[in-house]
């Protein structure tokens, strides 16, 4: 595309991600200080392992619905089909949180933002998935030593979503159009600010990505089959559609 189209595209990403990031960086940041006493740390291990798991997912799926906001704000996502805009949020709906997740990352305490306060992985701990946690943290440590600006945010993350390889895409074509569109508007901003050293480390990223959610998948599928009749009661329908073959 032209650069001037590729302008505009990138600055309907940017203004998409900006209208639909529940908190601006600023803010998460300026709540670094609020960080979970050692009492509250303890409260949350002593929870059963379902309100851990029902608290979790309940948070994730306000996020994704912020997320599904997003695509339907970026010029051209409206304009594939039905079918084709769900495989794509299907798909990538939790990556794309899992990279805003690291806005809200404090890497010199490795703390996240969670239900009001930051705290360590040990906030997680009655989940019985630290494998998960731990991986989740590593990747908001390496992700947030690429200092991504908000606009390298909202890029990647539109990158991240219009994934032309996503199993099941009727029109697979259309999407890489589109995909390649917002990739070359992505370039095109990293190079004119001289961050195109950035882009080989986002393309390992995006497999990190891929390994962190098929473990979620994998954990939250030996957690329901302990629990087979639980999943309608305990997760956000949002959540179970998203992430169970129900
Ligand atoms: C994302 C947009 S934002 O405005 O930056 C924003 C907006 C809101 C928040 C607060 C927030 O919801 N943090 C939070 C929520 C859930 C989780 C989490 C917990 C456990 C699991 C594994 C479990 C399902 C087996 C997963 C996964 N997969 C994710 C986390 C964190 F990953 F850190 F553990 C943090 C933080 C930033």
């Amino acid at each position: 595309p032209s650069l001037l189209s590729s302008d505009c595209l990138t600055a309907n990403i940017v203004k998409s991600h900006r209208e639909t990031c529940q908190y601006r960086v600023e803010e998460l940041q300026a709540l670094r200080w609020k960080v979970f006493s050692r009492e509250e740390v303890l409260a949350y291990q002593s929870k059963s392992v379902e309100e851990m798991w029902q608290r979790c997912a309940y948070r994730l799926t306000d996020s994704i619905q912020y997320v599904v906001e997003f695509a339907k704000r970026i010029d051209g996502f409206l304009e594939l089909s039905q079918n084709d805009q769900i495989v794509l949020l299907k798909g990538g709906s939790l990556e794309v949180v899992l990279v805003r997740m690291c806005r809200s990352f404090n890497p010199d305490n490795g703390t996240v933002f969670f239900e009001g306060k930051y705290g360590g992985t040990e906030v997680f701990k009655s989940l019985g998935c630290n494998d998960l946690i731990a991986s989740i943290f590593e990747f908001s440590q390496s992700l947030c030593a690429l200092h991504l600006s908000e606009q390298e945010v909202a890029l990647f993350t539109a990158v991240v979503l219009l994934n032309p390889e996503r199993a099941w895409l009727q029109d697979k074509e259309k999407v890489a159009r589109l995909h390649s569109h917002v990739d070359v508007a992505f370039k095109n901003t990293l190079q004119r600010s001289h961050r195109d050293t950035v882009l080989s480390k986002l393309s390992q990223k995006t497999l990190q990505l891929k390994s962190l959610c098929s473990l979620h998948i994998d954990r939250l599928r030996s957690f329901l089959e302990l629990r087979p009749l639980l999943a309608h009661s305990l997760f956000p329908p949002l959540y179970h559609e998203l992430f169970t073959d129900s």
